[in-house]
């Protein structure tokens, strides 16, 4: 079992601190936990942090896992437009590998990957011919090719088309199941959230506000705090929590 906890983490940018202690239970891996909070809440920050790209006081426990097993896939993705989507999946397997030789099984991963996408047919085209969704499932593609134990990602259906977001969701949610892999979601789609992801992380100000079961974190009050919205929760017709906006909260 990988799991992920953070015990008074700070993260900042020089002087300016964007968390000061942020605490986490055990996050376990097996399904997908989304990370929520305003514009600016600091989303990107605890995952650079996380990542190692940050420094600060307070642990990043992973359990069960080494951080080289761990992937973080910003917002955006700087991709070398000269490389074709193959090569740039291929040069994902090998960051990290020593050598350049690719073993079969390099090969037979980058072939699987990109099919369970369903982007196959643009493995020979340049990046810079795609589309922005296309680009985006590019680099989910690169995120997930080397099956990693922990997934951070960074609002990763935000190019997507309707279809594609679902589709990619349930896709990560299964990668999770399968492998038991902590994946660490950036969403701002609240029903998404709710219909995929089994844990919620909401930050805002600073501070971790909320941590638990999506279902039990995502209240009226939660949602009203966190963005100044007026939202019910209801059930869809297949009896997944939807929400719906009301509005602007009314002072
Ligand atoms: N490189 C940086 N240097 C200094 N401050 C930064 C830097 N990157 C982000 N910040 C600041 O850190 C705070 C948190 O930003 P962050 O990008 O983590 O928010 P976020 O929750 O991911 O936002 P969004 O939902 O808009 O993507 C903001 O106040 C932002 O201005």
């Amino acid at each position: 079992m990988v799991t992920l906890e953070l015990k008074s983490v700070e993260a900042c940018y020089g002087r300016k601190a964007v968390f000061a202690a942020a605490t986490t239970p055990e996050i376990r891996g097996g399904s997908l936990t989304a990370l929520i909070g305003p514009n600016a809440a600091g989303k990107s920050t605890l995952f650079r942090r996380i990542a190692g790209q940050l420094r600060g006081a307070g642990q990043v426990r992973l359990r069960g896992a080494e951080p080289a097993a761990l992937r973080y896939m910003p917002q955006d993705t700087a991709m070398t437009a000269a490389l074709t989507v193959y090569e740039a999946v291929i040069l994902a397997v090998k960051q990290g590998q020593a050598g350049w030789q690719l073993s079969a099984r390099d090969l037979a991963a980058v072939d699987a990957v990109l099919a369970r996408l369903k982007i196959g047919a643009l493995a020979e085209l340049h990046l810079a011919e795609l589309s922005g969704g296309q680009r985006q499932l590019v680099s989910i593609a690169q995120t997930l090719v080397t099956r990693p134990a922990v997934l951070l990602m960074d609002e990763p259906t935000s190019a997507l088309d309707l279809y594609r977001q679902y589709e990619v969701l349930d896709l990560l949610r299964d990668y999770a199941a399968e492998t038991g892999a902590v994946a660490v979601l950036a969403l701002h789609d609240l029903n998404q959230v709710m219909r995929s992801c089994a844990t919620t992380i909401a930050v805002a100000n600073g501070r971790v506000e909320a941590v638990g079961p999506s279902r039990e974190v995502l209240t009226p009050t939660l949602i009203r705090r966190l963005y100044g919205i007026d939202a019910r929760i209801e059930a869809c017709s297949r009896g997944y929590p939807m929400m719906i906006v009301d509005g602007p909260g009314r002072a």
